[in-house]
């Protein structure tokens, strides 16, 4: 099981508009996602929060801005090698500005018409709480397809 980061650039909380990638390669190539990646060896996890987003966005953000609203467990019974868990960021301050990246093509969205049928079958079950502003945990566990959600639980939290 390795670990991720997963962040979300927003107007607000609730969020009216929010800010997708449209990931070109590698995994989850094809679909919208937040901006993220694995948690490098020695790395905290604000640290890899922060480097993600500028690596894959052009942002810029602070630690304190950084607002922690979730932690998942991925589970792929028929390819266990993709185990994985994702630490969920909420960002509404940031410097600079939003260019396309070799990894992503940036563009946002209104919370309304997020692109959830080009998306990790997975959001629809959790990022519509969040962008609403609640905090939540869970696990998810993906079909033999390693695409379909086969079972989910998500519990909203108070806090981290
Ligand atoms: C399986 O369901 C998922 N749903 C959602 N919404 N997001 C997911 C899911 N699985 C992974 N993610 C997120 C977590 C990360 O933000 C990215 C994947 O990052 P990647 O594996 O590409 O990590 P990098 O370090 O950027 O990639 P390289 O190893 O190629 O450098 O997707």
């Amino acid at each position: 099981m390795y670990s991720t980061t997963l962040c979300f650039v927003v107007d607000g909380l609730p969020a009216r508009n929010v800010l997708l990638g449209m990931k070109k390669n590698g995994f989850g190539k094809g679909k919208y996602n937040g901006f993220g990646g694995k948690i490098e060896q020695n790395e905290g996890i604000k640290a890899a929060v922060l480097r993600e987003l500028e690596e894959e966005c052009g942002l810029i953000a602070a630690e304190q801005d950084l607002e922690k609203v979730g932690e998942l467990d991925f589970i792929f019974p028929e390819q266990p090698a993709w185990d994985h868990d994702v630490h969920i960021y909420i960002v509404k301050r940031w410097q600079g500005g939003i260019r396309e990246t070799e990894e992503m093509k940036p563009e946002w969205f209104p919370v309304a018409a997020v692109p959830y049928a080009t998306m990790w079958q997975d959001d629809i079950h959790w990022l519509p709480q969040v962008l609403q502003g609640e905090k939540i945990k869970g696990e998810v566990q993906f079909a033999a397809d390693n695409e379909s959600v086969r079972a989910v639980t998500i519990t909203a939290v108070s806090s981290f």
